[in-house]
């Protein structure tokens, strides 16, 4: 499965946490992240993740894109809901095309906890039969 994974930069800390915690289920998957995000993981983690521009740059664009062609299995887009950034547009669009094109997507570590569960549980296998 593609997972996406991108977060506001006061939430960095925790996505490498949480990537260092569910390195096992990760590791079994593809990773895409945005440009900070994805290098800050490596960093912290043995994972390989493909990496876009850095979101203000376009990455956040780049993971839209890939959303829009049914390419992301599942988002998991650390937000803080104070975080006002240049490029806040961008990243709201990315939870409307979640939505748009039903990905599931968590924007806070206890939903991504779940979803990775149940990725791991093999019940976002029906994504296979839209792809
Ligand atoms: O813009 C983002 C969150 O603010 C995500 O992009 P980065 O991972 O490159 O920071």
């Amino acid at each position: 499965m593609n997972i996406g994974l991108l977060a506001h930069d006061t939430k960095k800390k925790l996505i490498q946490n949480f990537c260092i915690a569910y390195r096992g289920i990760l590791s079994k998957n593809d990773l895409f992240a945005t440009g900070t995000t994805g290098v800050l993981i490596e960093e912290v983690t043995n994972l390989t993740v493909h990496k876009y521009l850095a979101g203000p740059l376009g990455g956040s664009q780049q993971m839209g894109a890939e959303i829009s062609s049914n390419h992301m299995d599942l988002v998991i887009f650390l937000r803080d809901p104070d975080a006002l950034k240049q490029n806040e547009k961008d990243l709201d669009y990315i939870l409307k095309l979640c939505d748009k094109h039903s990905i599931p997507v968590a924007t806070n570590v206890a939903t991504a906890e779940l979803l990775i569960k149940s990725l791991d549980r093999g019940d976002l296998e029906w994504r296979e039969m839209y792809k």
